[in-house]
């Protein structure tokens, strides 16, 4: 039987919503140790108070280390931001360009609003988050996230060069490109966007359960997503972007953006890493470059993965009173967790 055995993962950009949605995927994530946890709430987590009031919430529905984020507004204030980080409350701010994907309403409509808050994480070392579209109903769904490295990634990466940038769920080329060739960046790379193409989503009939943002792109752009992942490059690393919604909201006429893959995350990266003949390169990715990014440390424990039987697993997952349907690639995975 072949086994893996690597230091025990952490997963760098996760979705636990709250209450009962809280409570029904806390556990999933049982497999990473440590997690940042996404503040995209209704409403959002946008200050100090409210990040650790939520980490309580997190820790007693069963995710032990939480790494909390606030949600940037153009009325964040840069002294709340910098307390929270110092007395490690947050980890990082996050930044969604208002109307950019799931409850970013509240986010920055004009980035000349933030240039104090950014000025002062520059100054005090607090990382930013960024989910990169452009949201002008004039670029195609397919072209926001290039669109958004010109416009405004590489402004910012000028205007703020020491501040430490990680440029969540890259989906294309040109963003893998862009943080390659530059200094204080890093970036998350989902498991659906190393799985999957568009047209798993929509050849054949369309599948809310592909349905995320950044959109799944073309074939070429997931190669170009394979080889950052599995090429040893410390710049990528481990973020499911596990986003889960009530399955009656995904399999709607308009349907919620976000897939579920906690549970099986490992699974299917171990599946891509052997694909692509990189297992020994699967360790770096979930488990020893996001700590460095980070400036902390590796994880001590580790898991072990097994290959064996194809998995035989749930295609819902219910409780408090929550259904949630789980990512299913379309073939069969034979990794597990032991
Ligand atoms: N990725 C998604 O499609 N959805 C995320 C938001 C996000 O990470 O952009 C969510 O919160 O549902
Ligand atoms: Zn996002
Ligand atoms: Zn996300």
């Amino acid at each position: 039987m072949e086994t893996l055995t690597i230091r025990r993962p952490d997963d760098w950009h996760l979705h636990l919503r709250d209450g009962d949605m809280l409570r029904l995927v806390a556990p999933q994530s049982h497999h990473f140790a440590r997690a940042i946890i996404m503040p995209n709430l209704v409403p959002p987590v946008v200050t100090g108070a409210q990040a650790a009031a939520y980490r309580e919430r997190v820790i007693t529905a069963g995710f032990a280390q939480p790494l909390m984020t606030l949600y940037l507004t153009e009325a964040t204030d840069p002294a709340d931001v910098v307390a929270a980080y110092k007395a490690g409350v947050i980890t990082a701010v996050k930044l969604y360009p208002a109307g950019a994907t799931t409850n970013s309403a509240s986010g920055v409509r004009d980035i000349e609003a933030v240039r104090p808050v950014l000025a002062a994480m520059e100054e005090a070392g607090v990382p930013l988050c960024i989910h990169g579209e452009v949201t002008d109903r004039e670029i195609d769904i397919f072209d926001r996230e290039a669109t958004f490295v010109d416009r405004t990634l590489a402004p910012l990466r000028n205007a703020y060069p020491e501040l430490k940038i990680t440029s969540e769920h890259v989906t294309t080329k040109e963003a893998v490109d862009f943080v390659r060739e530059n200094k204080n960046i890093g970036a998350t790379i989902t498991v659906q966007h190393l799985m999957a193409n568009r047209n798993d989503m929509l050849a054949g009939g369309m599948r809310p359960h592909f349905y995320c943002l950044p959109i799944l792109k073309r074939s070429t752009h997931q190669e170009a997503l394979r080889e950052a992942a599995t090429s040893g490059d410390p710049k990528f690393f481990l973020g499911t972007d596990s986003a889960p919604h009530p399955t009656h909201a995904k399999e709607a006429t308009c349907c919620a953006a976000g897939c579920f893959t906690a549970p099986i995350a490992l699974s299917c990266l171990a599946h891509v890493f052997e694909e692509e003949g990189a297992l020994d390169k699967l360790e770096g990715f979930t488990s020893l470059h996001g700590p460095a990014h980070y400036g902390l440390e590796p994880n001590e424990d580790t898991v072990t993965l097994t290959k064996g039987a194809a998995l035989d697993l749930p295609e819902e997952i219910e409780a408090h009173g929550q259904t949630v349907t789980l990512f299913d690639p379309g073939h069969p995975l034979h990794w597990s967790v032991a």
